[in-house]
């Protein structure tokens, strides 16, 4: 398992599907806020160099998580979307690290990522560049709109569908070259692995857990709460 490797954390979002008076990754989840559930994971994975927290600039939550004053963590401030927070932590580490060191990026919005998919996506035998995704186990309908419904235009066949997650791995040059050239081409650049590809790169796909769920509407909130529950209640039982 490689070691030595940055977190980048954006958390720069307002969530606007979440709908609540803050931004969804200060939601209380089991009493704490979601970032602080998200950092204090990722604080527990082996071989941690540092995180880089992007916050927006008028963030005035986290400075009163725990997790602030934590010697690995470093904030940057992100940008309008999130490839631009992303990118802002890049900036960040390329001045201090050298351009071969492992990067993993994970959403402040995912925190009940399991440590076997850490594990998994930190083998050695895992390409330097790979994201966790969920293969699809549902019948996948492409659709297209008609009298202005929503309509099936097809069934795709689910073999070759993914659905990305974060954690996503790439050595900081590479992942820093590709993100910033995909921005500069206006390039819808939703994840990191999309700005690999449009650098002709072919990231590999590391199958995921189902839990591991990016916070988004309210009805997240309670699946999360269900599941990090769930998670402690086991981890009791095995002391
Ligand atoms: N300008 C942005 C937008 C999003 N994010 C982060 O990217 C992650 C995944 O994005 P998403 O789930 O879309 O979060 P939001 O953009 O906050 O949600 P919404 O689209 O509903 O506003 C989140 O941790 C979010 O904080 C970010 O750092 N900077
Ligand atoms: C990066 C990501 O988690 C992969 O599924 C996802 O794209 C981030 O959420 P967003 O709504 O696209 O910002």
């Amino acid at each position: 398992m490689i070691s030595g490797y940055w977190v980048l954390v954006p958390a720069a979002g307002i969530g606007k599907r979440m709908g609540a008076d803050r931004p969804k990754q200060y939601l209380p989840l089991l009493g704490r806020p979601l970032l602080s559930l998200t950092l204090r994971n990722i604080l527990t994975w082996p071989g941690v160099a540092g995180v880089v927290v992007a916050l927006s600039d008028d963030d005035t939550y986290f400075e009163h998580l725990p997790e602030a004053g934590h010697p690995q963590v470093h904030r940057v401030t992100g940008g309008a979307e999130r490839a631009d927070s992303v990118l802002a932590a890049l900036n960040f580490l390329a001045t201090r690290e050298a351009g071969d060191t492992p990067v993993l990026v994970h959403d402040a919005a995912r925190p009940c990522v399991a440590l076997e998919d850490i594990e998994a996506l930190l083998d050695d035998d895992v390409s330097p560049s790979a994201l966790l995704a969920l293969p699809a186990s549902d019948t996948v309908k492409q659709s297209r709109v008609e009298g202005g419904r929503s309509v099936v235009d097809s069934t795709l066949s689910r073999d070759s569908v993914w659905l990305a997650q974060t954690p996503q791995r790439a050595p900081l040059a590479l992942l820093h070259s590709c993100l910033r050239r995909g921005l500069e081409r206006g390039e819808p650049v939703t994840d990191e692995a999309s700005a690999l590809e449009l650098s002709g790169h072919r990231p590999q796909l590391v199958p995921g857990r189902r839990d591991n769920l990016k916070i988004t509407h309210p009805t997240d909130i309670l699946l999360a709460e269900t599941i990090l529950r769930l998670r402690y209640a086991a981890t009791e039982d095995k002391r």
